[in-house]
């Protein structure tokens, strides 16, 4: 069972520059949650600050009821334990195969034998699709292959949370699919607590039980999918909708010269569905021959009440 992750009060600065302030909110133990935000509004700040490895200025991060703002370096170490981290661009060592890439934390963290790790590399190769491309060098296969190889690396250590820094970047929508049903896939099989950044709508409205949206340096709103899928919330709607009305401007945020014109050009109705409809999207389920745990069979029985 994964670990709850509860945030409170969170503020993080870099010199005057305020990232983002006062957020709060709660990753449920073995949820998914996604974490959205136009760009520059610290999405990749807040992971990294999860990690301990930046340090926001105030609030708490308590980790299996740990508050890791107060950990020194050498406990974080051990609270950086229950991470796996899958980074943008899958972040493997160029020169060596996948096979060494996803043994490299076993053999830098653990005093396994060689034949252990062997049997835990091939089972992630396996869980994500790779077998037969153990002696692939990075640069030898596409975009998906590398994401894979980073989760499968990011699984070794069986990990109690999972944190996936814009998994879907750079793929294309049918590679984005296929990686959308694996992260549901592994949930259902490793049920730790997930967190996905992403820009990708899509990917938002299916895959999560909670989505969060920075904007403002605040989090405008966290909670299940249903409740921020059916917000009225203009940046809310704006972002799941991908609109260009709505309080989100190009370079962040419209002013109020900005926003007025815009009233007079689409018609100054006041109906919030120009910004986009609030509406359900039928929820991503593990596929055929995944186990489904309770919580996911509970899941799979409301939605197909739903359909
Ligand atoms: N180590 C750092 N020192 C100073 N400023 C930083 C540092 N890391 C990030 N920032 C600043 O914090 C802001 C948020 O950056 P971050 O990468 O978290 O945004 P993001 O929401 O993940 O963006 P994107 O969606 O484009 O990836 C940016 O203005 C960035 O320049």
């Amino acid at each position: 069972m994964g670990v709850e992750i509860c945030v409170e009060g969170l503020t993080k600065s870099f010199g005057d520059q305020v990232i983002w302030q006062n957020v709060s909110l709660e990753l449920p133990a073995g949820e998914v949650s996604v974490m959205l935000g136009p760009s520059g509004t610290g999405k990749s700040v807040f992971l990294k600050s999860l990690v301990g490895l930046l340090k926001p200025e105030r609030g708490s991060i308590r980790i299996a009821g740990t508050d890791i703002t107060k950990l020194r370096e050498h406990d974080l170490y051990e609270v950086r334990k229950l991470f796996g981290v899958l980074f943008q661009d899958g972040a493997l060592f160029g020169s060596m195969n996948l096979y060494d890439n996803i043994a490299f934390p076993l053999r830098e963290h653990t005093r396994k034998q060689e034949s252990a790790i062997r049997k835990i590399v091939l089972e992630k190769m396996d869980m994500v699709g790779l077998i037969g491309a153990e002696d692939k060098l990075p640069g030898e296969i596409s975009g998906g292959m590398r994401k894979r190889a980073g989760l499968a690396r990011a699984l070794v250590l069986d990990p109690e949370i999972i944190l996936f820094d814009e998994p879907d970047s750079g793929l294309d929508p049918v590679r984005v699919a296929y990686l959308n049903q694996l992260i549901v896939d592994l949930n259902a099989q490793i049920d730790a607590t997930f967190l996905i950044v992403t820009h990708d709508i899509a990917s938002a409205r299916q895959v999560p039980d909670n989505i969060g949206l920075l904007f403002r340096r605040e989090l405008v709103m966290f909670g299940p999918r249903e409740k921020l899928l059916t917000s009225n919330e203009p940046v809310v709607r704006q972002f799941l909708n991908g609109r260009m009305r709505g309080p989100i401007g190009m370079a962040e945020e419209k002013d109020a010269a900005t926003m007025a014109r815009e009233a007079v050009h689409f018609g100054n109705d006041g109906a919030v569905d120009s910004v986009g409809v609030a509406e359900m999207t039928p929820r991503l389920l593990p596929g055929p021959g995944i186990n489904r745990p309770p919580r996911w069979q509970a899941i799979a029985e409301y939605e197909e009440g739903e359909r």
